[in-house]
């Protein structure tokens, strides 16, 4: 597993105003779009790739494009889902699956509640997005789903982790074929296991607050 932190002066600031508890949700959505744009550009730089020869207007040429089957991404519902428009806008052929997880915030225990993803997903390179890595619970269920499909290798994009959810992942999947990008490793998980600083429930943020 590799982890790389974007350090990059537009995502700290971008990143600093999601973080605001006053920032509305129209102004979260479109800076969570935003902010996944700006990490898919490092997130997909092993992106596999093959030359192609094209015609420009004046010779021939070889170009690049993307190897087939092309890119599955994976949003882990529901605040995956806010960082899907911002990584399709840069991979507008990527396939899309979903993953339906949510943590009972009493014991942590990570529920898989939907799933629609193609059965077979050997050789095939996947991105996950889910903005918070709090305990790791929830991206090590669904890396450990995706190579049980066969996916070759699994890169995650995150907005947030805490060191202790990236240590207990570096821990269960060193040897595993994993990227984790991420805008901000934060200092550490609270007592409910919320990243601090954080940015609160990401899901609540984006989409309002559930029962
Ligand atoms: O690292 P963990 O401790 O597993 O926590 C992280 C998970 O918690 C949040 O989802 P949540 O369960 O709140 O579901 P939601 O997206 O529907 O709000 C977040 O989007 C991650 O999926
Ligand atoms: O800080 C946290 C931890 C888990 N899930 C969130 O949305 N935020
Ligand atoms: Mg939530």
């Amino acid at each position: 597993m590799r982890t790389f932190v974007v350090d990059h002066p537009l995502v700290a600031h971008k990143l600093t105003v999601l973080r605001d508890k006053n920032t509305p949700s129209p102004v979260f959505r479109r800076l969570t779009e935003e902010l996944v744009t700006l990490l898919a550009y490092e997130a997909t730089r092993e992106v596999r790739t093959e030359p192609v020869e094209i015609e420009t207007p004046v010779t021939r040429t070889v170009g690049t494009a993307f190897t087939k089957p092309t890119p599955l991404v994976v949003p882990i519902l529901r605040a995956g889902l806010g960082m899907l428009e911002g990584m399709t806008k840069l991979v507008p052929t990527a396939e899309v699956g979903f993953l339906g997880m949510a943590r009972d915030e009493e014991t942590l225990d990570i529920i898989t509640y939907a799933e629609r993803l193609p059965d077979d997903l050997t050789g095939r390179q996947v991105f996950v997005l889910d903005p918070m890595l709090a305990t790791g619970g929830t991206l090590r269920e669904a890396i450990k789903f995706l190579f049980r499909r066969g996916a070759s290798d699994v890169t995650c994009i995150c907005l947030l982790a805490a060191p202790e959810g990236l240590a207990k992942l570096e821990d269960e999947l060193s040897d595993a074929n994993v990227k984790i990008v991420l805008a901000s490793i934060d200092e550490k998980l609270n007592e409910k296991a919320y990243i601090v600083p954080g940015l609160g429930d990401a899901g609540d943020r984006l989409y309002g607050v559930t029962g």
